[in-house]
């Protein structure tokens, strides 16, 4: 594997960044960072969801004062593009979590860290600190059968500093990702994680011929709306939920106390065949009708895919697997360089389409017949 810091020379798009990765990551690596579940056919979707909406440019616009600047939840951010939480960083490089976490500040992104990191919640957030601009960091909780440890975690997440818990709801099992099994990729175990060492875990992975894989008992502590609201009564902090793809559910959310909603379909990793998030994210929009903000990811890859995303009402996107391919090829350096790329493609788009600030980015920057 060869590693360094410096920024390959070619290196122009998010896509060299996919390619340059395959080269620096170990196959089980990267069938478990690139892969998604069964055929791959929502990654797929994911893209060309975004191919295929086409934009419409203004011309001679006045753009003075104009910017990507924003707020939520009342922090600040330069631009709406966030790292999305993504486990085990140091499949890409020994510094893991650290070097992410550098990168997207050089960069001035946010980030939310994952429960399932390589080096803890108060590690990342402590080298966070050390920067000289630190960026707005929130943290993806998964919540866990002991309902107790989940408490700990939002302490600890609150305690660290971090700026909003994302709930992750969308996974409460993942369906094989076979990719990954061919390649022979063995996750580290849960109980072994930074962030959930000691965590008792006994979860059915198998079933005998003849017996049941899901309904043996393991969904019986599984996650469900009364844990939101519980959730909600032990959390100061904003609590987004991640991946809803469902009007009905994008209710119930706001119903037990989110604060923010996340439309996901985490990557095409979860259930392959569910429609893309792009395709999702009207439908979910209509329903919150603006009561909260709502973000996407999934298949971000250009400035344009954010423009389009801005432009059907989401608030700001989340992007997955280019920051870890960044992370491969350049540590820190990649990380931020995959960030100034979409940033910068971004406020190009933004520009031809007319667009002065992120208010000015509306369904008239789609192309229609
Ligand atoms: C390697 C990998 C690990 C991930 N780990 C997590 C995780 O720990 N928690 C979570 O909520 N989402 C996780 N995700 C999903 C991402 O947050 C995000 O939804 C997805 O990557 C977005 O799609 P994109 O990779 O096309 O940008 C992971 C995704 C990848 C690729
Ligand atoms: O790989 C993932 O997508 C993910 O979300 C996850 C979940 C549990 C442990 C590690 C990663």
């Amino acid at each position: 594997m060869t590693r360094s810091y410096e920024i390959p020379a070619g290196v122009v798009a998010v896509d060299d960044y996919e390619r340059l990765a395959r080269e620096c990551l170990s196959p089980e690596a990267w069938a478990y960072y690139s892969g998604g579940a069964a055929d791959e056919i929502t990654i797929r979707w994911n893209r060309e969801a975004f191919d295929r909406l086409k934009l419409r440019t203004r011309v001679l616009g006045d753009f003075s004062g104009g910017g990507t600047g924003l707020t939520l939840f009342g922090q600040a951010f330069d631009y709406p593009i966030l790292l999305a939480p993504t486990a085990h960083h140091r499949l890409a490089t020994p510094e893991a979590e650290i070097a992410t976490v550098v990168g997207a500040g050089g960069a001035r992104a946010g980030m939310v860290v994952s429960t399932e990191s390589d080096l803890t919640l108060e590690e990342i957030a402590q080298a966070s600190r050390r920067m000289a601009a630190p960026t707005p960091l929130w943290f993806q909780l998964y919540i866990q059968h002991d309902r107790g440890f989940t408490a700990e975690l939002v302490r600890r997440a609150e305690t660290a500093g971090y700026g909003a818990l994302v709930v992750t709801v969308d996974a409460p099992v993942f369906s094989p990702r076979n990719r990954e099994q061919r390649a022979g990729y063995e996750p580290p175990k849960l109980s072994e994680h930074a962030n959930t060492r000691g965590l008792h875990t006994d979860y059915v992975a198998e079933a005998a011929l003849g017996e049941s894989l899901m309904f043996r008992g393991y969904l019986d502590v599984t996650a469900r709306w009364a844990d939101i609201a519980w959730l909600r009564s032990i959390a100061r902090l904003p609590i987004l939920l991640k991946g809803i793809m469902a009007p009905e559910d994008a209710e119930l959310a706001i119903g037990h106390g989110a604060d923010g909603i996340v439309v996901s379909n985490h990557g095409g990793r979860v259930l392959d065949t569910m429609p893309a998030s792009l395709d999702v994210l009207p439908a979910v929009l209509q329903q919150v009708a603006g009561r909260v903000p709502v973000l996407m990811d999934g298949g971000i890859r250009r400035g344009t895919d954010v423009l389009k995303a801005l432009a059907l009402g989401a608030s700001a996107v989340m992007v997955g697997r280019p920051c870890l391919y960044g992370l491969a090829v350049a540590g820190p350096a990649g990380v931020a360089h995959v960030l100034h790329l979409l940033r910068c493609e971004l406020e190009v788009a933004m520009v031809l389409a007319g667009c002065r600030t992120l208010a000015d980015i509306g369904p008239q920057v789609i192309w229609r017949e």
